[in-house]
């Protein structure tokens, strides 16, 4: 059993207790859907910037930054979406700190969870997420599809994260405009930028808006991927435990 084996499993119990909980919990989405995509021709390198406190590969990252306060911060850096962490068994969010942090900023919000069923996606929608996450790895190809189609029809936006050649494919057979390659396997935790660069060549990055993501720590980290082709960074840790004015700032400027 690897790590994603054990939260898939951890996340099918949630989705039961979603959908349980679906008939009480029958909230109206309030707050406009703001796209990510639209405004991606307006700078040449893009800043993602995640709330993230906890992960199961770096155990505690941060516990006292308030999602709303660290959002703000992001935005007035010059982040160009938020993307928040709201599964709790491994990474401590929840969807509490997704509605914070839309009603904190006027960016594109990523909801970024394990989705393995529709179910999620609505709730994702109905809490103001304006983009989520599929991860192909751990969706059948089937699966994937269906979930991509289901969020899309609603107005979502998709990062569909991949993290090898079949991934890829898969992306590319529902032809994703905004396609993330994973540089941490999820399996293993093993994180190299080299995964970018490996899988980068495999997209038309004129078409499809790369985002490169985890283990992106320094300046030279952003020229790095950005000479293969990414046109945004997501970044989570190095935002969580140093200075994220200073860091979002140096990865946006001077890069044409
Ligand atoms: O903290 P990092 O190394 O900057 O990584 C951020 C982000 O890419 C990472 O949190 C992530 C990418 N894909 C995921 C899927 C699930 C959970 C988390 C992730």
């Amino acid at each position: 059993m690897t790590i994603l084996d054990d939260i898939i499993k951890a996340k099918q119990i949630e989705v039961d207790v979603i959908k349980a909980q679906r008939a009480a919990d029958n909230r109206k989405r309030t707050v406009p859907l703001v796209s990510f995509l639209d405004a991606v021709n307006t700078q040449p390198m893009h800043v993602i910037a995640e709330f993230k406190r906890h992960s199961p590969s770096k155990g505690m990252i941060n516990k006292d930054v308030e999602p709303a306060e660290q959002a703000r911060i992001y935005q007035a850096s010059g982040a160009s979406m938020i993307s928040v962490l709201t599964d709790y068994p491994y990474f401590k969010g929840t969807m509490a700190d997704l509605v914070a942090v839309k009603e904190a900023v006027s960016l594109p919000v990523l909801n970024k969870d394990f989705i393995i069923d529709p179910v999620q996606i609505d709730r994702a929608y109905q809490h103001g997420a304006d983009v989520i996450l599929l991860i192909v790895g751990a969706l059948t190809k089937e699966q994937f599809t269906n979930l991509y189609h289901y969020a899309t029809a609603k107005g979502l936006e998709v990062l569909v994260e991949v993290h090898d050649e079949t991934e890829v494919k898969t992306a590319l057979a529902v032809d994703a405009p905004l396609i993330g390659i994973n540089n941490r396997n999820l399996k293993t935790f093993e994180t190299s930028l080299k995964q970018t660069e490996a899988l980068a060549p495999l997209i038309n990055t004129e078409k499809h808006v790369l985002v490169s993501e985890s283990g992106i720590k320094t300046k030279a980290d952003v020229v790095q991927v950005k000479a293969a082709g990414a046109r945004a960074v997501l970044v989570g840790e190095t935002l969580m435990k140093t200075s994220p004015e200073a860091m979002i700032k140096a990865f946006t400027e001077d890069l044409s």
